[in-house]
């Protein structure tokens, strides 16, 4: 049974209407008055109340169709109705005109032509636009309007006689008609619809589709479920790659890293919309976290460091050509260097010398990953399968030896996709070789090339350029209030001896960056700092000779009597350093 909510501008249609639905049994009519807004606010909850279908008339079925997504059907005027009231109005004495919207006014304009009546017709768009032609009419002496309701109703607030087209029989039976089409041609869609929806929410998939306004216009359940959130302003690479998608006007396939996890998209562009399927391209990613759960083991660079390498030693310059020279070949590459000396910023200056750029580079932290992790990963061929040509293993030399083991056998598997291999690891192999630490096999396989960044005290050359590439670095973070260094506080920097190297004067840059008090970096700032870096590496020094395996109460003993030592037994001083009153000191070491 057809549902269908009738919603008539004037009550004589009403009527009309309920005789008719007494002779109808295949559509349940439901019957409401309403002219224009208050037709479009009954219509608007229409379509949670379960009905097929909507019937109204003239510019009430006009802006309805505009509210509503079901079918909306337009009793039409019929040529019978104009001649109707054509007829009517050829009794009247004064000019007359017919005012409404085009689906009164069509059939209405030839009727009068073919027979030969003198009665204007006048169509408008919008409801607003009424009074003002009736204003005009009235001003040429028309005394006397036919049109739909809003026309009745403009003419009486200016005085003029408005004359109504009122719908009959057999436009309702038209109307009825149609609404049997609609229904069986909108229910048969629909079906259609449904079954394309089930399809698509059951994809293993998460499909989504952006239009040209990046808003979302679709998306499957598996969407909803992992990426209600997303937003292409707020996803960079996402939207990158929906762009690219645009530009070209052809599919795109691009692995990333969303989430903390790696998803395999595939762009398509449908219609000036762009439809995304997200895949995950990694069955087991937990594995993929570390299991202290803080740094995961591997990291996807989606866009490696662009950072340019800085100083004019001659042992940087020698770097850079390794760069250079490495990046063209495919041979491993293994990077040794102190901490925090650039390690890893060489790593990504070979991986972007590369051709072969757009995928994310993966990096294997190998101080993090687990043993199981690890052979998870071998046994999944993810380096074969996710790596774009290079891979990164971060501090090679913390994997233990069942590890080393392990990886040894990829890279003499025959089968293994040719990756470029980039390993960075402590200064100290040699003696890790000779004492049983690392596989002398896997440092020969992957150590053919070598890069060595000597420690910074050993090219203090470099440190002046560092310093002036930080300070503009630090910039669009803190401002730009600083533009320079004084020469002896830099002297000072470059005499420092840099134990935790670039990571470290970058990290002291900052701090002197933050405390500064003019244009200009003090010498008297750099004291400062360095105090308390002074102060700090005692700290660390105490607190890694506590043993830690005893209770709080032993912890913390050993922790007083360290301070307390530090500071020449003054039981005030290292009472005021450990934020405690004297006797709770001296409690506390009984
Ligand atoms: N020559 C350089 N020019 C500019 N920035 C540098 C240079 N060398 C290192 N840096 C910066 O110093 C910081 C530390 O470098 P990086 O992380 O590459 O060191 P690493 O040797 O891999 O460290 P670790 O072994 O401790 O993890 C980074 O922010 C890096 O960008």
């Amino acid at each position: 049974m057809i549902k269908a909510l009738v919603i008539v501008p004037y009550e004589g249609l009403l009527e009309m209407m309920k005789e008719i639905s007494q002779e109808i049994e295949d559509i349940e009519l439901h019957i409401e008055l309403g002219n224009l807004y208050e037709g479009v606010a009954i219509a608007k909850n229409a379509e949670n109340e379960g009905y097929h279908v909507i019937i109204s008339r003239g510019g009430t079925a006009s802006m309805i169709q505009e509210a509503v997504s079901i079918p909306v059907i337009d009793i039409q005027v019929s040529g019978y109705d104009v001649l109707r009231i054509l007829t009517l109005v050829k009794g009247f004495s004064g000019k007359a005109a017919i005012v409404g919207f085009s689906n009164i006014t069509q059939g209405a304009a030839t009727i009068c032509k073919l027979l030969d009546l003198d009665v204007k017709t006048l169509t408008i768009t919008k409801d607003n636009e009424v009074k003002e032609k009736l204003l005009g009419l009235k001003k040429q002496g028309y005394e006397v309007v036919i049109g739909d309701v809003i026309t009745m109703q403009a003419a009486k607030q200016l005085g003029m006689t408005g004359v109504l087209i009122t719908s009959g029989k057999e436009a309702i039976i038209d109307a009825l008609e149609e609404t049997r089409r609609s229904y069986r041609l909108f229910s048969r869609l629909q079906q259609d619809i449904s079954l394309v929806q089930t399809i698509l929410d059951s994809n293993e998939q998460a499909i989504g589709v952006f239009d040209q306004a990046a808003e979302l216009t679709y998306g499957n359940a598996r969407f909803h479920n992992e990426f209600h959130w997303l937003q292409l302003d707020n996803a960079t690479d996402v939207n990158k790659l929906v762009q690219e998608t645009i530009l070209t006007n052809e599919k795109q396939v691009k692995t990333l890293y969303i989430n903390n996890e790696l998803w395999k998209i595939t762009t398509c562009p449908v219609n000036g919309a762009t439809a995304l399927f997200f895949e995950k391209a990694h069955s087991n990613q937990t594995i993929a976290q570390s299991e202290h759960g803080k740094q995961n083991a591997i990291e996807l660079h989606t866009s490696p460091s662009r950072t340019p390498i800085s100083g004019k030693s001659q042992a940087t310059q020698k770097v850079l050509d390794q760069i250079d020279q490495y990046g063209k070949r495919d041979e491993p590459v293994w990077i040794t260097g102190e901490q925090g000396n650039g390690k890893e910023l060489v790593a990504h200056s070979i991986y972007l010398t590369r051709k072969t750029l757009g995928e994310p580079l993966i990096t294997l932290h190998c101080d993090v990953i687990s043993a199981e992790q690890l052979k998870e990963l071998i046994k999944e061929g993810f380096f074969q399968r996710y790596a774009n040509e290079v891979i990164f293993l971060k501090h090679i030399d913390q994997l233990n030896s069942y590890m080393q083991k392990e990886l040894l056998s990829v890279l003499h598997d025959e089968n293994e996709k040719k990756l470029q291999w980039l390993v960075s690891s402590s200064d100290n192999m040699d003696k890790k070789i000779k004492n049983g630490d690392f596989h002398r096999e896997l440092f020969e396989v992957l150590a053919q090339s070598q890069i060595q960044i000597p420690p910074l005290r050993e090219r203090r050359e470099d440190i002046e350029d560092l310093v002036h590439v930080f300070i503009s670095d630090l910039h669009p973070k803190y401002g730009n209030e600083v533009v320079g260094i004084r020469d002896d506080a830099l002297e000072q920097l470059v005499h420092y001896d840099w134990p935790g190297n670039v990571a470290q004067l970058k990290h002291v840059m900052e701090q002197l960056f933050l405390e500064a008090q003019s244009y200009y970096i003090e010498k008297a700032a750099v004291d400062i700092v360095f105090k308390r870096l002074e102060h700090q590496a005692k700290w660390n020094d105490a607190l890694s000779y506590i043993d830690i395996s005893g209770t709080l109460d032993e912890i913390e003993k050993e922790v007083i009597t360290k301070v307390l030592k530090d500071e020449g037994m003054n039981q005030s001083r290292a009472a005021k350093r450990l934020g405690i009153n004297r006797s709770t000191l001296w409690r506390k070491l009984k």
